[in-house]
């Protein structure tokens, strides 16, 4: 191919098929094949186990509705800004004890941890940390839509998720059901919102450069993850 079609290839702006395509295509690199995931969903956590993964997730928990104030705060675009600021409602509530940062605190407790060890982090690794907050970090830095583009692993996560569910109640029996209240509500609102995740990334990246900052983003975000699997982990 002479070089001149080469460029071409390289610079044109995709079509939004082919964009969305690019985007899926990083699921290989999200953390539902990660070695500690394959460990919980087959039932072979111990207690502790269960308690490090709790508690480090906390700390990804409690970073969301951060890094969604940090896009709302980039974001000129009024339309995404109302659709988005639902999300800060849906983690934070409207009000103390509601939320699912609260569900995701009764789910720690269900695992056997008291709610002051999860709020002070006690358990918190260092890798979690470094990897949770380069997010919230990139979210404020980043333009607006690649802070977007880079939540699109939720895309992947709908069908872990149900898994998730099936699996822990069947190998954790111990587990009381008021504990899997983060995933039957976080199940009900994952599929409308990656929709429009992608339209939004679709509509807002117009240049192929965007496009590729967009894909670079989710991949990131991909690493993000499965750094603090990574952490927990090596540490259980
Ligand atoms: O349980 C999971 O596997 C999982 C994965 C992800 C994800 O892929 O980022 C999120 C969630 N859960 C989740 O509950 C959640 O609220 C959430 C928000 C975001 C985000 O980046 O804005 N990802 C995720």
């Amino acid at each position: 191919m002479p070089t001149s079609e080469l460029t071409d290839a390289a610079t044109s702006v995709l079509t939004p098929d082919e964009f969305t395509a690019r985007l899926r295509a990083l699921a290989p690199r999200y953390w539902d094949r990660h070695p500690f995931h394959l460990r919980l969903h087959e039932g072979r956590l111990s207690r502790h186990e269960l308690r490090l993964w709790a508690a480090n997730r906390w700390y990804y928990q409690r970073a969301i509705p951060r890094k969604d104030a940090a896009i709302l705060a980039n974001c000129p675009d009024v339309e995404v800004r109302r659709a988005w600021r639902e999300r800060i409602v849906w983690h934070d509530g409207s009000g103390p004890g509601e939320g699912g940062a609260e569900n995701w605190l009764r789910l720690a407790e269900a695992v056997g941890l008291t709610r002051e060890e999860v709020l002070d982090e006690r358990h918190v690794l260092p890798g979690t940390r470094f990897a949770v907050d380069a997010y919230v970090t990139f979210a404020r830095t980043r333009p607006w839509v690649e802070a977007v583009a880079s939540g699109l692993t939720e895309m992947f996560s709908r069908g872990l998720m149900a898994r998730r569910l099936v699996d822990m109640r069947r190998h954790y029996p111990w587990i009381a059901e008021a504990g899997f209240t983060y995933f039957t509500t976080r199940l009900q609102v994952i599929a409308d919102e990656g929709r429009s995740t992608v339209d939004i990334v679709v509509r807002n990246c117009r240049t192929r450069e965007q496009q590729e900052a967009a894909v670079a983003a989710l991949a990131f975000k991909c690493d993000v993850l499965r750094a603090v699997l990574d952490a927990v982990d090596y540490y259980s």
